[in-house]
């Protein structure tokens, strides 16, 4: 069982776009000075709920985000086209990739032409990775933008799931995921702790019980409580999904 090296930041908002509003200012923030230190921000993304507020978050309120400086992947992707509406690139790219002028090429999508095998999107998704960050170390994204499901699940990487310990890859095949569809990849836990940034993003009163468990009790079978870089974690969270934890000063 291994703590949390660093204590989470918890923000809570009275609204989703009050929670929009401070997670624009954090991903301005950070990607900034990403920037500054490393020449360019690489930033994987979930799925779920996460897309819509992150595009509420970043577009037209973008002042000063040097988006051709951007690298922008998925945290996990579900196998399917990347025109289907499951697709997490697509769904990313509506709410924002498409709508800021980040270059094509500079967000990566899986390789679609090859659903049939899984094994080789993951490779191929680790191709583009070691394109991006070199071969040499694991994959160290400036930030990581996370969802977490009801169940503690975050990525592709799912209570109980034999995935959650895998130390072998920095992504993995998933093919029975609970919430459909079952096939995925997902990063794994490793990169997920490697990145010098994590924020999750938890918003409803179906999260709250789960949050009570990893944020004051520190439930380590939760695959969300097992992110614990060396940085701290930052969780942006609404009213009700902050209803079973102590009383927070409101966040701006
Ligand atoms: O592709 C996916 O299914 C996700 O990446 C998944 O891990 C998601 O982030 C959580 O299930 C939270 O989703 P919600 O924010 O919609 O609850």
């Amino acid at each position: 069982m291994t703590a949390p090296r660093v204590p989470p930041t918890v923000k809570e908002y009275g609204s989703i776009s009050e929670l929009s509003a401070g997670l624009g200012a954090y991903v301005a923030e950070v990607s900034k000075a990403a920037i500054a230190a490393r020449g360019q921000f690489i930033v994987a993304v979930s799925g779920g709920s996460l897309p819509a507020i992150l595009g509420e978050a970043l577009v037209g309120h973008d002042a000063g985000i040097e988006w051709s400086k951007w690298h922008v992947f998925l945290a996990d992707e579900r196998l399917v086209a990347n025109t289907h509406e499951d697709s997490n690139y697509k769904q990313v790219g509506q709410a924002l990739t498409w709508r800021v002028p980040i270059a094509a090429a500079q967000v990566h999508a899986i390789d679609d032409t090859l659903l049939d095998d899984a094994a080789g999107v993951a490779r191929d998704y680790t191709a583009q990775l070691e394109a991006v960050f070199g071969a040499a170390s694991l994959p160290a994204f400036d930030l990581l933008l996370l969802g977490m499901g009801p169940d503690g699940h975050t990525c592709s990487l799912f209570p109980g799931h034999a995935l959650v310990d895998s130390l072998a890859a920095p992504v993995a095949v998933v093919l029975d995921s609970p919430k459909p569809p079952a096939r995925r990849i997902t990063l794994t836990l490793p990169v997920l702790n490697a990145a010098h940034n994590v924020a999750f993003v938890s918003t409803g009163e179906q999260k709250a019980q789960v949050l009570h468990n990893i944020l004051q009790n520190n439930d380590q079978s939760y695959p969300a409580a097992r992110v614990s870089p060396a940085s701290s974690v930052v969780w942006f969270l609404d009213v009700p999904a902050a209803s079973l934890l102590p009383i927070l000063a409101p966040s701006l």
